[in-house]
């Protein structure tokens, strides 16, 4: 049977744009995937220059660069490069649009896509606030439009692996949850128009890194069989702020399952995380933790509390499950679009709206308790 390949706009050339691009045109059998194809069709950028540097860099892949299977099977082959993003937007050869600009840009993006009869998939995080995200949402379901934050964690192998075990009950009843995403930025060598920065690109800590802590608390808190809280709330936060701009340096924020558990989740841009432990859910028979990077781990640990667990957990096992080489790991959440459009879903059930709603309520909450210059923003909503 042919597959119909999924023409993607990229709308913006910055770091992850290229990385996701790249991912498009990796060979999809080399992650033991049959059923979808991507193909690039546009390219746009603030500068038409910038749109074709893209387009040439992809294809000047080298022979042992994943991407260079797809340019030569002809991931590129109409590409066009565009001087802005709405002729992206407005291109017929365009099934849907990747958003990669900067956080505060998200909404605009989204909404201008979806305006004009495009499936959205939109980087983390989704929008700069709830409100911002309420209104994509109604508009996906009005325009029966695809629409999805690009949370590349939730779709890699570790994760489904890291439910599993968590499904299985093996490890008992949660107790209690950190997970942290911390890396030194080095903010005082940026320039004041760096993304982590700059308060008119959403910088700081909470919403660029703050994604990946709660990722973790999604799949392994939320996600648990013994979760019944599906509208967990922020019943603490803190920001110290990055007195240069305003943004937050580190955001702290604990949420409470109720009837469950206590997770502690925190960010840090001045700081580098601990190596073997991003994410931890302590339960009543036993741990698992999982190393970093949050982001992109490969390796998770289960360790029994022998004392507690009536014998029948002793065994500590260590379990890698890393991205299948040569992707990114940001081909698996493009996989899942190019499903959900070609079954005529608007909306993924491994990433579905009410999940990126109750993050983005977290990150609203923790701005607003906190002293940043982010604080109340409501972004571009109604605009
Ligand atoms: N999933 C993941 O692993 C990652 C996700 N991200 C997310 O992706 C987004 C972009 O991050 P990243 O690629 O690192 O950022 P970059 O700064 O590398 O790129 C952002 C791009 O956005 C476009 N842009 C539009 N308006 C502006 C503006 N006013 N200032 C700066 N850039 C602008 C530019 O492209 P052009 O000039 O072509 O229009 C620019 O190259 C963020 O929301 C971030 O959270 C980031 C890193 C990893
Ligand atoms: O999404 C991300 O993942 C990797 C980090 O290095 C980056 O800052 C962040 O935006």
């Amino acid at each position: 049977m042919s597959i119909k390949p999924l023409r993607w706009g990229i709308i913006s050339t910055g770091g992850i744009a290229t990385k996701y691009a790249q991912d498009l045109l990796v060979d999809p059998s080399t992650r033991e995937v049959s059923d979808v194809k991507h193909v690039i069709t546009a390219v746009g950028s603030r500068s038409v220059d910038s749109a074709n540097k893209f387009i040439d860099a992809l294809k000047a892949a080298k022979a042992d660069e994943g991407w260079g299977w797809g340019v030569k099977n002809g991931g590129l082959d109409n590409v066009k490069g565009y001087g802005s993003y709405e002729e992206v937007y407005a291109d017929p050869n365009v099934d849907i649009v990747y958003i990669g600009t900067p956080h505060t840009f998200h909404h605009r993006n989204a909404k201008d896509a979806l305006l004009a009869g495009k499936h959205v998939c939109c980087e983390k995080p989704f929008t700069l606030s709830l409100e911002e995200l309420d209104e994509l949402i109604a508009l996906a379901k009005e325009k029966n439009l695809f629409l999805m934050e690009a949370v590349w964690t939730r779709f890699h192998p570790i994760a489904y692996k890291v439910q599993e075990v968590l499904k299985s009950g093996k490890l008992g009843k949660p107790k209690r949850f950190s997970a942290d995403f911390s890396s030194d930025f080095k903010p005082d060598q940026q320039p004041d128009s760096h993304r982590m920065i700059d308060p008119k690109l959403g910088g700081g800590s909470l919403l660029d890194m703050g994604p990946y802590p709660s990722v973790w608390a999604m799949l392994m808190v939320h996600h648990h069989p013994l979760n019944k809280d599906k509208t967990p709330k922020v019943v603490s936060s803190y920001q110290s702020i990055y007195k240069r701009s305003g943004v937050d340096a580190s955001s702290r924020w604990i949420v409470e399952w109720d009837g469950l558990c206590l997770g502690n989740l925190m960010t840090d841009m001045t700081t580098s995380g601990f190596a073997d432990n991003t994410a931890l859910l302590q339960c009543d028979k036993g741990d698992l933790v999982v190393e970093n990077p949050p982001y992109k781990p490969s390796t998770f640990h289960i360790v029994p509390h022998p004392q507690l667990s009536d014998g029948d957990l002793t065994k500590r096992e260590t379990i890698h499950a890393p991205v299948h080489q040569g992707n990114n790991g940001m081909a698996y959440e493009a996989d899942e679009c190019a499903r959900c459009i070609a079954r005529g879903e608007i909306e993924s059930k491994r990433m579905p709206w009410d999940e990126s709603r109750v993050v983005q309520g977290w990150f609203d909450t923790v701005r607003n308790e906190g002293g940043t210059v982010l604080k109340g923003k409501k972004g571009t909503v109604g605009q």
